[in-house]
């Protein structure tokens, strides 16, 4: 009997949370996807049939042109910020009330993911060993995975390719000669690492945490009250790839940054390094980095994507073989780059040489629309992809 009663209150406690909590957002008239017992509106997440990425995305079109809307994670509540100028009071006017990314790693559990160097005014030596770690693991897998895509993107776009060989022979050349100048030099090879970071982001989207009461305000005079402990999401691959922002997103255009270009969008439809005061610390070393690295290594390389099959593949190999031929005194490397599923394999033809650069997360990102937008959305009628 005793048992039963406890099953009972369990139950009814549940039922009771879920519809007071299930309809937080209905109840304040904010546009939302509705609670669908017992995982909210991330079931496919849970149960692992599709990626944050993918759930994320379907959700940026099914809430219209809402600026912001309302999800369940579970039965929490947590607000997804859509519009761009709301992205940017998230990240950088507001950021008092957003300071903290939304997951917490118990320190008893991992003593050095576990602590926060924002939490931290004088570090002892294990908070120096943890924080050593968060700029390895932060700086090494997003270095190669953004170096692995603009290899995969140049191997499948010649004209880009051709285009920023034809920069780096000009700007130079070999490692010892290699300055900090030429990175400025170097201005085609900086919208090639952009584009790449647009349509590649290395991660899909940021969760902050709201850390005292708001309201925010869109552009439009929409509001909504946030309160202390709501998740914040802001969908960064579904703005990168939204063609409101980016007409064409699948296309592979480095022209989108040039400064003319980027001064027709609003500043954060573009956020790679998140935004304000945690922007990422070495925004300007990792583009030093990938700069070097082409600067000094690729301009003798022609990439391409391992394709015989595609008469654009071939055209494109002939193009460059000649246009090498005319420009170098020197013989070209052939890079292959292939992309199997979970990771790129990166081929020097000349000398067998070969590298793999694992990829599952990137390359489990959304790439084809499976809920699309409803008819009303404009992001829909400017045929998002
Ligand atoms: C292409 C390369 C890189 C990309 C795309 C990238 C991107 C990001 C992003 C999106 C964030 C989160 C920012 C936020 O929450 O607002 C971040 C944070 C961070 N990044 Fe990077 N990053 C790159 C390279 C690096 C490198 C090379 C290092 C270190 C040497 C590094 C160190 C960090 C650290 C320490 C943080 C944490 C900042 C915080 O928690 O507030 N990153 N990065």
């Amino acid at each position: 009997m005793i048992v039963f009663q406890i099953v009972f209150a369990s139950c009814l406690l549940i039922f009771i949370l879920w519809k007071w909590k299930g309809s937080y957002w209905q109840s304040r008239n904010i546009p939302c996807i509705e609670a669908k017992f017992p995982f909210g509106s991330i079931a496919d997440i849970v149960l692992m049939r599709k990626t944050i990425g993918e759930v994320y995305d379907e959700i940026y079109y099914q809430l219209g042109d809402a600026p912001f809307g309302g999800i369940y994670r579970f039965w929490w509540p947590a607000l997804f910020v859509k519009d761009p100028e709301l992205i940017k009071t998230v990240f950088v006017k507001e950021f008092p009330s957003f300071h903290d990314n939304d997951y917490y790693v118990n320190p008893d559990v991992d003593p050095i993911l576990g602590l926060n160097p924002f939490n931290s005014k004088v570090f002892s030596d294990k908070e120096m060993a943890a924080h050593s770690m968060t700029f390895f693991l932060d700086g090494f897998e997003t270095t190669a995975i953004l170096l692995g895509f603009i290899l995969y993107e140049l191997s499948l776009n010649a004209l880009p390719q051709e285009k920023l060989r034809q920069e780096l022979l000009k700007v130079g050349t070999s490692l010892d000669d290699f300055e900090f100048d030429m990175i400025h030099e170097a201005e085609y090879l900086d919208r090639v690492v952009m584009e790449t970071l647009r349509m590649h982001p290395s991660g899909t989207s940021f969760a902050r945490s709201c850390t005292q009461d708001i309201t925010l305000r869109s552009a439009d005079g929409r509001e909504v009250f946030v309160e202390k402990g709501t998740p914040i999401i802001l969908p960064m691959y579904s703005v990168h790839n939204d063609s409101k922002y980016f007409p064409n997103p699948d296309v592979f255009d480095p022209e989108r940054f040039t400064e003319e270009n980027k001064a027709t969008r609003p500043q954060f439809s573009f956020f790679p390094f998140g935004g304000g005061p945690r922007t990422c610390p070495a925004q300007q070393q990792q583009q030093i980095q990938q700069q070097h690295q082409f600067s000094t290594n690729n301009n003798n390389n022609i990439i391409n994507d391992g394709s015989n099959s595609s008469s654009t593949t071939n055209k494109n190999k002939q193009k460059l073989k000649t246009t090498k031929t005319n420009n170098s005194s020197s013989s070209s490397n052939y890079i292959t780059i292939t992309n199997n599923k979970n990771h790129f394999n990166i081929i020097n033809n000349n000398n067998s040489s070969s590298t793999t650069i694992n990829n599952k997360k990137q390359l489990q990102q959304p790439k084809t629309k499976t809920n699309k937008t409803p008819k009303t959305n404009a992001t829909k009628t400017n045929n998002h992809k």
